[in-house]
């Protein structure tokens, strides 16, 4: 055989515990933000998008970071329910990068309602205030809408706006990548087939 396949319902776990101890790692080695990922989508002209979200949760279900659902990246998600994660963490090692693929669908109200309860009040009003993706006209429509919402939740707890909730990236393959000098890097993939099996194989870099 080519490549040296395993097949044990352990892998997935077995990746999940190097990312953990890389994330950690990048915590230790002063990363200005290990929870900063970039995540891609594509809507069904299959043009690709990306940009930056911050990992809030992430555990064997997957990956969980928080949006509007009717920003741009919302609507792709929810038109085609497919995304890719990127860590780099430059700092670690030789320099890591961590490449996610997987479908993604929204986690239950209570999860989204504790993490939002989580946040500081401001970014609370913010979720409300902010029409996400949105074309904003001036700066001061954007300060009205805020000042709205604060005057709509005086006195009493922000609710999470129902549109504004969290989307978890269920892992299909994982591929960490270390770098090495003269680019003679490792790559390991952990890949999920159809049947819900997990392997593990390196790819040449
Ligand atoms: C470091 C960093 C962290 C960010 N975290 C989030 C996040 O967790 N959720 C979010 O909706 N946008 C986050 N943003 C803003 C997004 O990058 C993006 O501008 C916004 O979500 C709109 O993207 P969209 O138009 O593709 O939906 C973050 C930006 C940066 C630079
Ligand atoms: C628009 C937006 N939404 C959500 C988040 C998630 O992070 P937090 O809940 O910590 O604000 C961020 C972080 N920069 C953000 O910019």
């Amino acid at each position: 055989m080519e490549t040296s396949t395993v097949e044990t319902p352990g892998l997935l776990a077995e990746a999940l515990a190097t990312f953990d101890r890389l994330f950690r790692e990048a915590a230790d080695a002063g990363e200005p933000d290990p929870t900063a990922m970039t995540v891609a989508t594509a809507g069904l002209d299959g043009r690709p998008s990306a940009r930056i979200v911050l990992l809030k949760a992430h555990d064997p279900r997957g990956f969980v970071f928080y949006t509007h659902l009717d920003g741009r990246k919302g609507r792709e998600l929810q038109a085609n329910p497919q995304a890719a994660l990127l860590f780099h963490w430059p700092r670690v090692r030789d320099g890591v990068q961590v490449r996610i693929e997987g479908a993604v669908e929204i986690v239950s109200d209570d999860e989204a309602d504790a993490y939002f309860a989580s946040r500081p009040r401001g970014s609370q009003l913010g979720a409300w205030a902010s029409k996400q993706s949105e074309t904003l006209e001036s700066r001061e429509a954007f300060d009205q809408r805020y000042a709205r919402a604060e005057q709509e939740f005086e006195g009493r707890d922000v609710s999470r706006p129902p549109r504004w909730t969290g989307l978890r990236v269920r892992p299909r393959c994982i591929e960490f990548w270390y770098g090495a000098q003269y680019r003679l890097h490792e790559r390991q993939l952990y890949e999920c087939d159809a049947a819900g099996e997990w392997s593990k194989r390196m790819l040449y870099p």
